[in-house]
């Protein structure tokens, strides 16, 4: 499972955390300008918007997990398995295989509005990248600088595009639902709630907190959905592009999942593997990831983004203690 959000914070942050119970070996690939990006349904693209994002390369194309453009789109792609239902390739649509969405989208999108434009006439072809790389159920978030969001599913009835009034996606089930479920915790709030049930009766607030007492906190993606949410909706602007990175992480490890806690098959489980965040304006995307709490960054405009040849960092899985004696 996984969980995405955008975080506002005078600019605004945009990621995710990736559960899964295996590492896919993924980099940081940042994609330069004209770095020629093929398509097999749809034209190729030999100069683009650069993007920076967790991906893994085959035979030298960007599989990217979830990435920024430097225009401040961000977007990444959720387990959505189930309703995913990609079609076959149809005449006077346009065909994107739904491995080639993100680069296509953060490639051409500086908004997103663009990319809205951009999903109207499109159709998420059935394609394979290859026999062992089948394509992979999922559903995407698609979010910019402004503050923006949508999600795109397509399911058997189509694709959706929907206006995403909350920043935040998770898994399961279609995004309505998970706003008709959270309409269920209206009443969550970090102040302590009034005495309604029995206004003549002597109930104590016994607790801090006790207006989250109906918090989920569960593992699934509805939990996830909800508790992302309060945790995103009520977390402070920070001073400083520091302290605003530090409050994004501390969002995303609401709904962190430890090992051991979400068992999928025996004796194997799905924990975090990496969580990221990019800041949308200045095209710095930073990361930590399950073995290493260290916040590391990599800013897309430090490197030569005319260039045509991928460009991939080692994501840094060390945990480095600070002995203090
Ligand atoms: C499984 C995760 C989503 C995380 C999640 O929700 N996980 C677990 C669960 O709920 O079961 C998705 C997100 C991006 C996906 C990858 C990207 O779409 C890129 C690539 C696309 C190929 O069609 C399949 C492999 C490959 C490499 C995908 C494998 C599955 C990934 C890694």
């Amino acid at each position: 499972m996984c969980t995405s959000i955008i975080y506002p914070a005078g600019d605004y942050y945009f990621g995710r955390n990736l559960d899964l119970e295996v590492d896919l070996g993924q980099r940081i690939v940042i994609t330069p300008r004209n770095k020629n990006l093929e398509f097999r349904e749809m034209p190729n693209l030999e100069h683009h918007y650069a993007i920076i994002g967790m991906s893994i390369i085959r035979d030298d194309y960007p599989l990217y997990f979830d990435g920024i453009n430097e225009k401040g789109v961000g977007m990444a792609g959720l387990n959505f398995n189930g309703p995913a239902h990609y079609f076959p390739v149809q005449q006077g649509k346009d065909n994107i295989a739904s491995f080639e969405l993100v680069p296509y989208i953060l490639a051409t999108a500086s908004s997103v509005n663009e990319a809205k434009k951009l999903l109207a006439n499109a159709n998420i072809a059935n394609l394979n990248f290859s026999d062992k790389l089948q394509a992979a159920p999922l559903h995407w978030i698609i979010a910019d600088k402004t503050g923006a969001s949508i999600t795109v599913e397509s399911t058997i009835e189509g694709l959706k595009v929907y206006d995403n009034p909350v920043g935040v996606l998770t898994n399961n089930p279609e995004f309505p639902r998970q706003l008709v479920n959270l309409s269920n915790y209206r009443g969550i709030s970090p102040t302590a709630p009034e005495n309604t049930i029995a206004p003549k009766v002597d109930l104590p607030v016994y607790s801090r907190g006790f207006g989250s007492h109906f918090l989920p906190g569960g593992m699934d993606s509805e939990s996830r959905f909800v508790k992302a949410t309060f945790a995103k909706m009520h977390a402070p602007v920070g001073n400083s592009e520091v302290e605003n990175i530090t409050n994004y992480f501390h969002i995303l490890q609401s709904v962190e999942q430890q090992k051991g806690l979400d068992e999928i098959a025996p004796n194997t489980y799905e924990y975090t593997i990496y969580s990221d965040g990019s800041n949308l304006s200045k095209g710095i995307f930073y990361y930590r990831t399950y073995e290493n709490s260290q916040i590391n960054s990599v800013d897309m405009h430090k490197e030569n983004l005319e260039t045509s040849e991928l460009i991939t960092y080692r994501v840094q899985n060390q945990q480095e203690i600070n002995h203090q004696n």
